[in-house]
This record gives C-alpha cells, sequence and structure tokens, in this order.
C-alpha cells in the first residue's frame, strides 16, 4: 500500500531575479513500511524535499498525500496536529532538552499531545535501541551515538506512520552510524513504520530498502537494493 505521494512538488525561493528552483516537479511513492535513502550532492534540494514531505514548509506548487491526506490543503493549526501525530522527525542535531533526563525527552511528544504513554511499546523501543540502562541519564552524559537513540526514540514514541530524518547520523562515526540506522531499520520494521532518510553516505543508503537519487531539484534515479 502506498503511504505518501507527492505529485509534481516544486519549490522556489528568493524573487525576481535571484529566484532558486529547489525542487522542480518531484512525483514520488513511498510504500508502506519501506525505508527510502534520499542521496545527491550539496543543494540538490534534498532538505527541501523533506520539509515538505513533513509539513515543515509550503510548496510553490504541487501536493504530498500522508496516508491518503492531502497536507497543503490542511491549515497550518491542522497541519501542525497531523505532524505532530503521524510524522516523526530525526535531525542530525539531536535537539534533546538538556535539563530532562532520557525518559522526560522520549515521552515529551506524548505529553505534549496530552495522550498518555504506552509503556509496553515505549519498553520495547527503549529496549531495542539499548537505552533501558541510560533512562536516568541527562542528554549532556551520552555519547553522541548515544544521543541520537535517544533521538529515535523520541520520534518513534508518538507511533508515527512515517519517520523523517535528515542526516541523522552527520555527526557520528561510521560505525556507530551503521548500528544507530540498523537500529531505526528494525524497530520501523517491527511496527511498519515507513522512514524517508537523507544520507551523504553510500554506505549507509545501502542499508535502506530504496535509494532515490536528487539532482538539480529533479529525480534523477532510484533503486531498490
Ligand atoms: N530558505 C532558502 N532560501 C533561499 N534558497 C534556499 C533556501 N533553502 C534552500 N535554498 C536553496 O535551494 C537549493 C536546495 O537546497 P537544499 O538545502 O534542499 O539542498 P540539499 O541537497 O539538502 O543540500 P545539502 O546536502 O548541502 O544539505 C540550494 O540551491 C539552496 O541554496
Amino acid at each position: 500500500m502506498i503511504l505518501l505521494q507527492t505529485k509534481e512538488l516544486t519549490k522556489i525561493y528568493g524573487r525576481e531575479p535571484n529566484l532558486v528552483k529547489a525542487l522542480d516537479g518531484v512525483s514520488m511513492e513511498v510504500r508502506e513500511g519501506e525505508f527510502v535513502a534520499i542521496v545527491g550532492s550539496s543543494g540538490s534540494g534534498k532538505s527541501t524535499l523533506l520539509h515538505m514531505l513533513g509539513g515543515l514548509d509550503r510548496p510553490t506548487s504541487g501536493e504530498v498525500h500522508i496516508g491518503g491526506k492531502s497536507l497543503f490543503e490542511m491549515n497550518d493549526d491542522e497541519l501542525t496536529v497531523f505532524r505532530r501525530r503521524k510524522i516523526g522527525f530525526v535531525f542530525q542535531q539531536y535537539n534533546l532538552v538538556p535539563i530532562l533526563n532520557v525518559y522526560e525527552n522520549i515521552v515529551l511528544p506524548i505529553e505534549l499531545d496530552g495522550n498518555a504513554v504506552d509503556k509496553t511499546y515505549l519498553e520495547h523501543i527503549v529496549k531495542t535501541l539499548g537505552l533501558a540502562q541510560k533512562l536516568d541519564s541527562l542528554p549532556g552524559e551520552l555519547s553522541g551515538g548515544q544521543q541520537q537513540r535517544v533521538a529515535i526514540a523520541r520520534a518513534l514514541a508518538t507511533k508515527p506512520s512515517i519517520v523523517l530524518a535528515d542526516e541523522p547520523t552527520g555527526n557520528l562515526d561510521s560505525r556507530t552510524s551503521q548500528e544507530v540506522i540498523g537500529l531505526l531499520k528494525v524497530t520501523s520494521k517491527q511496527f511498519n513504520q515507513t522512514i524517508v532518510m537523507i544520507t551523504h553516505s553510500e554506505e549507509i543508503a545501502q542499508l535502506a530498502d530504496t535509494v532515490v537519487r536528487i539532482g538539480d531539484g529533479l529525480i534523477v534515479g532510484g533503486m531498490r537494493t
């Protein structure tokens, strides 16, 4: 089943005469549970695409559908709620709250939404990501790889249907990167969560089910690994 679909997604930044066409009519489909890596050179439009997929910014034209919902037909308030419930974000900077411990960081998005924590699900995520012994630690007491695993646990905590990750291993060494992405893959497969991840690393891209290559705002290639 198709979970995410874009139609002729176009984003133009700036004003005449300094227009930048960051996305030039991208149409793509991602299946439920699929792990997609987006690769491409610097400035090719990867982050712009991811921001549009997550409804963080509106396109100049074109559409994004997630689970049959058209993101940009929603108003800003509806979009904010949709994002919080359906989409998990992981960024290169872990964006953890330094004064909250690991557990508090992970459950923060659930509590912001006024929901109860599903203890069994959460325990499973925490265990799979190897964080069970670290729940009382502050982010500053953890290694980079551990902090990114906390950020992943937080992104998965609300049971999103899709996780969008922008260079999640950009700050990590190669071995830790493989480990963190391996864990993300395992957890998301267990819960049939879809992942779309930007990476500069061909090694990391090989862990995905599908690699989408972007060049000059267009899809220039794709392959199932
Ligand atoms: N807010 C903005 N205002 C103006 N131009 C922008 C803005 N954001 C991105 N761009 C331009 O759009 C193009 C695509 O940028 P984008 O950040 O999507 O590329 P990228 O593939 O993610 O690059 P990188 O790998 O370096 O992060 C670039 O030419 C960039 O300069």
